[in-house]
């Protein structure tokens, strides 16, 4: 099976500590893996590092089968979708929704003078419907609920049809309402043969949409376990992951997890 990612005894260090530490892993096409960890045990960075946007410091990271460090990014990025909400920060607050999405094909966050095509609008109009978002389309980015503004940001990073999908904390924040439509979007993008190789960060079991494969569970920044979602999300695990006694919940394909 075809390889999207791979991580070879990657380790990353800034001022002197490894913020990563000796991370192998493997993520093929089929894959949707998930990423959980406490607050700072390097997941965001990961994440940067999959996405090209960081270099190792030593080890080796293969991205759609160009070793990052050695090939041209600005071929490579396109490939790559990549929703965060310190991206969504760089889009201006008075940006069209459906301009939003379509400045993605030229990898700008706010539209200026490029000049796009047909292809472009209708593919921009047939993302936002898939997302439930074709009646924002007119409206403002910064006028849409934090529910409306995630699945925008969502929207836009499949614009490309990319190849590999990096979601970091995609539900955070939202209320419950928002959250488990936004989950079951997810959910069902997840569970398309069609859909491109997946990996999301999050903090929370609840926050796994259906569909999902894989996990790899973050602790200081080194793997403390990886592999299978449902031999992964175990109370065994994650207790040592988060230096606390869990119990850990699974109904159908949606996990919960509370204080032993
Ligand atoms: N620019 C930076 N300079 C120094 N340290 C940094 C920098 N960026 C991140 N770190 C540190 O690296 C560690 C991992 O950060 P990262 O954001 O990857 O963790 P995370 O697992 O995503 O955390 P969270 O769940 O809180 O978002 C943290 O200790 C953080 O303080």
């Amino acid at each position: 099976m075809a390889s999207v990612l791979e991580f070879d005894d990657v380790t990353f260090t800034r001022d002197g500590t490894a913020i990563l530490d000796s991370v192998d892993w493997r993520v093929d096409a089929s894959d949707r893996w998930v990423v959980l960890g406490p607050n700072g045990a390097g997941k965001t960075t990961l994440l940067q590092l999959a996405a090209s946007m960081l270099h190792s410091s030593s080890g080796s990271v293969t991205v759609l089968d160009e070793r990052v460090g050695s090939s041209d990014l600005a071929e490579l990025r396109p490939r790559i979708g990549f929703a965060s909400t310190a991206m969504a920060r760089r889009i201006p607050g008075d940006e069209r929704v459906l301009d939003v999405v379509m400045t993605a094909a030229h990898s700008v966050a706010g539209r200026w003078n490029e000049t796009y095509e047909e292809v472009d609008e209708r593919r921009a109009h047939r993302v936002l419907r898939e997302w439930r978002l074709d009646r924002f389309a007119e409206r403002r980015f910064g006028s849409l609920s934090d529910g409306e503004q995630k699945r925008v940001q969502i929207a836009r990073s499949i614009m490309t049809d990319p190849e590999l999908l990096l979601l970091d904390e995609p539900a955070a924040s939202l209320d419950l309402g928002a959250r488990e439509e936004l989950l079951q979007l997810l959910g069902a993008y997840a569970s398309s043969d069609e859909s491109p190789a997946m990996i999301m960060v999050t903090h929370h079991v609840e926050e796994i949409p259906t569909g999902f494969s894989h996990a790899l569970l973050l602790a200081e920044g080194s793997v403390s376990a990886s592999g299978p979602i449902d031999e992964v999300v175990t109370a065994e695990h994650l207790s040592a992951t988060f230096g606390l006694e869990l119990t850990v919940h699974r109904d159908g394909d949606r996990f919960s997890a509370r204080a032993a």
